[in-house]
């Protein structure tokens, strides 16, 4: 029987002067075993960044939908997308706003028609996107959602369970999935979108798709309470006792696992975490810093919900370090690696 050909990735390359096309590079540069990532960006700075850097890495333009070549070191076939501005590391221009964006759409087309696999995307700087009027982005996650037109997603990240077996006691010892009930919200805000609809839509889809992309047959699914120790009984808030916990007790009627809520502060210790397949973190601050702490660059976020797969890096645009070299690729092939495991569950070309 012929083995099945590796399957296609998109990575887009993010922001332009962030650490984003030098991490591209620095990946093809060093070989991706078991897929056949293409870069989408600009062939210009992707040479400009490899050359100023040092890598050896010849660029091959393709068109999505021609045939991508198997993947070898120091080759990287790229899709091409136009900057619309010159570009200098570490500064920021609004002129290249729609770049990144285009970047994005050609990556959800590609995985929409069936030409990749996945898509896993380098970082964009937010800011830059709204200052350049995209008045409602907040995000890979959302623009995602509404560019595959689905009602919600749920962001999560997930370490390397490599990490935990390199590091045994530490955080458990298994992959540490932290998953958001809210994402890009003022906190001033979160309160309030903390419904018991957002909740129902936000565990039915962590729990079908940790089955779905993560081979967990019965997923149980550990949840923080919103405020400080659950909200000591309502004493301390009453989301938990008027939203949180009847819409747990809905959900286990649906036949889901669900602990808690739970306190964060002590959720987070390897003895609550065992046997746990995700946390489920009430907003990103209570969740990210500490998925973060255990795991920064060794970590990759995951959009779920969508009708594609998506995975990202666990870091931003690091401008301070952009053309440097110092990055570090580590999340990228987290992300990369974790997107091929998920193509490979969920089919694709
Ligand atoms: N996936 C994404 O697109 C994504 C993720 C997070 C943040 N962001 C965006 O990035 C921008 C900057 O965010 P920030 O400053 O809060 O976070 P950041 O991750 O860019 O930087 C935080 C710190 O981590 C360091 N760092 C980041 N990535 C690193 C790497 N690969 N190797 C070594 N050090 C690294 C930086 O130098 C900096 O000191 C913001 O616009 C934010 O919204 C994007
Ligand atoms: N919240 C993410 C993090 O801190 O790593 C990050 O901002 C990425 O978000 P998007 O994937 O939605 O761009």
């Amino acid at each position: 029987m012929a083995t099945p050909a590796a399957p296609v990735l998109a990575l887009t390359s993010g922001e332009p002067a962030g650490i984003g096309p030098e991490l591209v590079l620095m990946l093809a540069a060093e070989g991706v075993a078991g897929t056949r990532p293409v870069a989408v960006g600009d062939p210009g700075l992707l040479a400009e960044r490899a050359a100023a850097l040092g890598l050896a890495v010849e660029l091959v333009e393709l068109a999505p939908g021609e045939a991508v070549p198997a993947a070898r070191p120091g080759r990287l076939p790229v899709w091409p997308v136009a900057l619309r501005a010159p570009v200098r590391p570490g500064v920021l221009e609004v002129a290249n706003a729609d770049y990144v964006l285009e970047t994005l759409d050609v990556a959800i087309h590609a995985c929409r028609a069936g030409q990749a696999a996945g898509m896993v995307t380098a970082p964009l700087h937010k800011g830059v996107i709204l200052d350049a009027g995209h008045a409602r982005f907040t995000g890979h996650t959302e623009y995602l959602r509404d560019a595959c037109g689905v009602e919600e997603v749920v962001m999560m990240l997930a370490t390397d369970a490599a990490l935990h077996a390199e590091r045994p006691g530490w955080m458990g010892s298994a992959a540490l999935r932290v998953a958001l009930a809210t994402t890009h919200l003022p906190l001033r805000e979160v309160a309030d979108a903390i419904t018991r609809e957002r909740l129902m839509r936000v565990l039915r889809i962590l729990d079908a798709d940790l089955m779905r992309w993560f081979g967990v047959a019965r997923p149980r699914i550990a949840v923080c309470g919103l405020n400080p120790h659950a909200g000591e009984g309502g004493h301390l808030g009453r989301e938990e006792l008027e939203v949180i916990e009847p819409t747990l007790e809905a959900l286990r009627g649906e036949g889901l696992t669900l602990d808690g809520p739970l306190p964060a502060d002590t959720l987070f210790t390897p003895r609550h975490l065992t046997g746990v397949d995700a946390v489920l973190a009430m907003y990103h601050d209570q969740g990210l810093p500490v998925l973060k702490y255990a795991g920064f660059g060794r970590a990759a976020n995951i959009t779920l919900g969508l009708p594609l797969v998506r995975t990202s890096v666990d870091h931003g645009t690091a401008l301070d370090l952009a053309g440097t070299g110092r990055a570090d690729p580590g999340s990228l092939r987290v992300a990369v690696a974790l997107a091929a495991q998920m193509a490979a569950r969920g089919g694709g070309n």
